[in-house]
């Protein structure tokens, strides 16, 4: 049996009256790169949230390491939480404190080890994104695809079982944007950590992808799950094959 590491049933998203969407239903297999993806507005950063707790669901449920973390309190949710790392498209480094800090920051948060071990697993999580050389580097000395990374590694600071990235490539140019996908795909492979990651550039859902599901603003829930390649090629649903058509086409021209 499929070892999940993230359940969602019949999960609906709603503010107010109004529902983003509804009927939801997946799993997150461990050690996979899960990517959610759709047009602007479907609700892809709110299904985020509801993933890890920020809000709750208004039916259904989702299960994050076999806890349904909107329902956990006090402790219970800060050991669930250490399990799972989160980076915002934002990123939102400190910008006074270099990348080694900013990276031991969760460290000092939440384990008790001394300074000096700290600063050596945040020297080790910039390693293994590439950024060994620039710990002491503050973040307005670096680009934005470094960034990226040090957001990463900043993520993975607690060694998570589950890394959220949300909209990792935004704002990149290509060449970078596919650094990262290179980095996002190496990093699943090399340390077994399973991504889910929120994105709409195609590009990157064909190189990092092994499963994806597509949610729809208009149909108000998902109109596709499978392998990214997969629907690219048997896609019957109008919508599902125009957005990786269209696409293809583009990078054809
Ligand atoms: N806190 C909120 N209160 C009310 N409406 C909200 C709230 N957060 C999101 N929404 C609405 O829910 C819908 C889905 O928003 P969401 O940000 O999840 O979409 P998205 O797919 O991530 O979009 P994008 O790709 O543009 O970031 C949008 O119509 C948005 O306006």
């Amino acid at each position: 049996m499929a070892d999940n590491v993230i359940e969602v049933e019949k999960l609906a998203a709603r503010f107010g009256s109004r529902t983003v969407f509804q009927d939801v239903t997946f799993e997150v297999r461990r050690g996979e790169v899960f990517v959610i993806l759709g047009g602007s507005g479907c609700g892809k950063s709110t299904l985020l949230k509801l993933l890890i707790g920020l809000i709750p669901p208004a039916e259904g449920e989702a299960r994050v390491l076999g806890n349904p973390l909107n329902r956990l309190h006090g402790r219970p949710r800060q050991q669930a939480l250490a399990r799972i790392g989160v980076m915002w498209q934002q990123g939102a480094l400190l910008g006074s404190l270099n990348l080694m800090q900013n990276v031991a920051v969760p460290l000092e948060q939440h384990t008790k080890l001394p300074r000096e071990a700290r600063e050596a697993v945040a020297r080790a999580r910039l390693g293994l994104v590439g950024l060994g050389d620039a710990a002491t580097r503050l973040p307005a000395e670096i680009s934005g695809g470094m960034l990226k990374r040090a957001g990463i590694a900043r993520a993975m600071a607690l060694d998570p079982e589950i890394l959220f990235l949300d909209e990792p490539s935004a704002g990149l140019d290509p060449i970078t944007s596919a650094g990262l996908d290179d980095l996002i795909t190496t990093l699943a492979r090399e340390t077994g950590t399973t991504f889910v990651v929120v994105t709409h550039e195609l590009q990157s859902i064909l190189a990092i992808g092994d499963r994806c599901i597509m949610l729809d603003k208009d149909a108000k829930g998902m109109i596709a799950e499978g392998n990214p390649r997969e629907l690219r090629d048997n896609a019957t649903h109008p919508k599902v094959r125009a957005f990786f058509r269209r696409e293809v086409l583009e990078q054809k021209a």
